[in-house]
């Protein structure tokens, strides 16, 4: 088979997969009820990623704080990478496996909520990042790969794609990221 088409068929093979998957379907639910909560509350939301799953982390954020589908007040989000000083400072001085727990650390309130994009579950510096995050109180996702990792334990909510195929699983982490954008920001200003 030509490669572009094998490739195009395993995404919409595994997007079938998880639109017939019940409980995952049920777990998005829950992630979108806790961070609508958490922003009625006034809290706000924190992605964290590496590679590719940073670019989605901020695209994500982007969509909550900057601009979605509707026209309404700005929520707050935000990654755990942007800031290049913070990050190069703490990575030289320290440790790369520490940044994103030092952001938490600095800016992680209890009743916010952590989100983060990792394929094999096994980041250090998101699994480091989420102990911190458990004992500050936030509420936890994990966005992974078929197993969940050590983010299966660590997190209140795992949301694992079952496919140990890297770009499969952050096309499909993307997916779900929108979709929950959506929701939340339908959930908190739809009738508006
Ligand atoms: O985008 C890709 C692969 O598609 C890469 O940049 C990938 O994100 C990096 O290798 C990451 O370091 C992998 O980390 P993780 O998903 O295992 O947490
Ligand atoms: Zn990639």
């Amino acid at each position: 088979m030509n490669k572009i088409v094998k490739r195009i068929q395993e995404l919409s093979t595994l997007a079938n997969l998880i639109s017939n998957d019940s409980e995952l379907i049920q777990q998005i639910n829950s992630v979108i009820e806790v961070m609508s909560d958490a922003y009625r509350n006034g809290k706000k939301t924190i992605f964290c990623g590496n590679g590719g799953s940073a670019a989605e982390a901020q695209h994500l954020a982007a969509e909550l704080s900057g601009k979605f589908l509707l026209e309404r007040k700005p929520l707050p989000a935000e990654v755990c990478h942007a800031n290049s000083s913070f990050v190069t400072a703490v990575s030289n001085d320290y440790d790369y496996t520490l940044v994103y727990n030092r952001h938490i650390e600095a800016f992680g309130n209890k009743g916010d909520v952590l989100i983060g994009l990792s394929t094999s579950g096994t980041s250090e510096n998101i699994v480091k990042a989420f102990q911190t995050a458990k004992e500050k109180g936030l509420t936890t996702v994990s966005f992974t790969g078929n197993t969940g990792g050590l983010l299966n334990e660590l997190a209140d909510f795992c949301i694992k794609v079952p496919s140990e195929n890297v770009p499969r699983i952050q096309e499909i982490h993307l997916l779900m990221g929108h979709i929950i954008c959506e929701k939340v920001e339908q959930s908190l200003f739809g009738n508006e």
